[in-house]
């Protein structure tokens, strides 16, 4: 990406917890100077010390971005610092759940470009997958300025309604969690088959890697894949017959626990 407005006018990172240090990573790693950025969080980290961006110092006039990386709980105190910055030529990027455009225009007017995002966490290794959404004064310029800044980190797709952020919330900004989960409880699951404590752990984590990266590279769909795994009467079919039970299986707990976070996201934008 070409850095060079943010690099003139500066990057206010509002919070530099999770995400906002996965993104300055991904700035840094691609070329910007870490002296145009201005990162604002009460209790800045070790390894944002060692960055040397400029941290809790004065902001600058009209910088070209402010990046919001703030807990949804957090906006009502966070946001009102850079309400001089609305209606300018500063493009807000929000990463927060369920903190909704209207609710940045309320507070910063309703003449400011934003563009609204929901990245995962993925992005502290440059493997994230970020959605993202502008408001009516977003204009196409801006919306390419944030997808720079998030392609830092991995992928990045635009959506077409601010509504279906909710879903992507569910999906990809929280699925990073279900994919945990899932190692924990593969490992536990092999912990009752007899397997020490630890080797359960490796083989599992080690093989949602593989069969991540093997979902990356391979050009089969992942029910190929599957499918490419199951012997028929073997013991993948015997795992899959518990995993694809109607009703008890992984698609309606999925859906539930998919539901479960949008409803959330939408509750948090309420
Ligand atoms: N973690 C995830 O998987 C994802 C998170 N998000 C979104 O990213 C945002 C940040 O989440 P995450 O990075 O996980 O959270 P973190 O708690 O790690 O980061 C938030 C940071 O903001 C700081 N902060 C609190 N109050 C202020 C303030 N008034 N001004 C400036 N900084 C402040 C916090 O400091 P302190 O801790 O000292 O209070 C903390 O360092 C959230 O809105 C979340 O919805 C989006 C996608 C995925
Ligand atoms: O749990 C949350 O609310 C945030 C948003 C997506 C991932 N973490």
């Amino acid at each position: 990406m070409d850095f060079s407005e943010i690099s003139q006018r500066g990057l206010v990172l509002l919070g530099a917890g999770k995400m906002g240090s996965a993104l300055l990573q991904g700035w840094l790693a691609r070329g910007l100077a870490p002296d145009a950025v201005y990162a604002v969080d009460p209790h800045p980290s070790d390894w944002l010390k060692a960055q040397g961006v400029q941290i809790n110092a004065p902001l600058p006039a009209d910088p070209a971005v402010v990046l919001v990386a703030v807990k949804p709980q957090m906006m009502g105190a966070a946001l009102p610092q850079l309400q001089s910055y609305g209606g300018g030529r500063t493009l807000f990027v929000s990463v927060a759940a369920g903190t909704t455009i209207a609710a940045y225009e309320a507070v910063l007017g309703g003449a400011t470009p934003i563009v609204r995002s929901m990245p995962n966490t993925p992005a502290a290794v440059g493997r994230g997958i970020t959605a993202i959404i502008g408001n009516a004064h977003a204009t196409a310029a801006h919306v390419d300025t944030a997808e720079a800044l998030l392609s830092a980190v991995g992928q990045v797709v635009r959506l077409e309604t601010e509504a279906q952020i909710d879903a992507v919330t569910a999906v990809s900004g929280s699925g990073p969690a279900y994919v945990f989960h899932l190692i924990e409880a593969l490992a536990a699951a092999g912990e009752a088959e007899g397997l020490p404590p630890e080797m359960a752990m490796q083989l599992a984590r080690a093989t949602i890697i593989g069969a991540g990266e093997l979902a990356r590279q391979a050009p089969e769909s992942a029910a190929q894949l599957r499918i490419n795994v199951t012997s028929p009467g073997g013991t993948t079919a015997a795992a899959l017959e518990v995993l694809m039970e109607p009703g008890t299986g992984f698609p309606p707990l999925l859906k539930r626990a998919v539901k479960a976070a949008a409803d959330r996201g939408r509750a948090l934008g309420k």
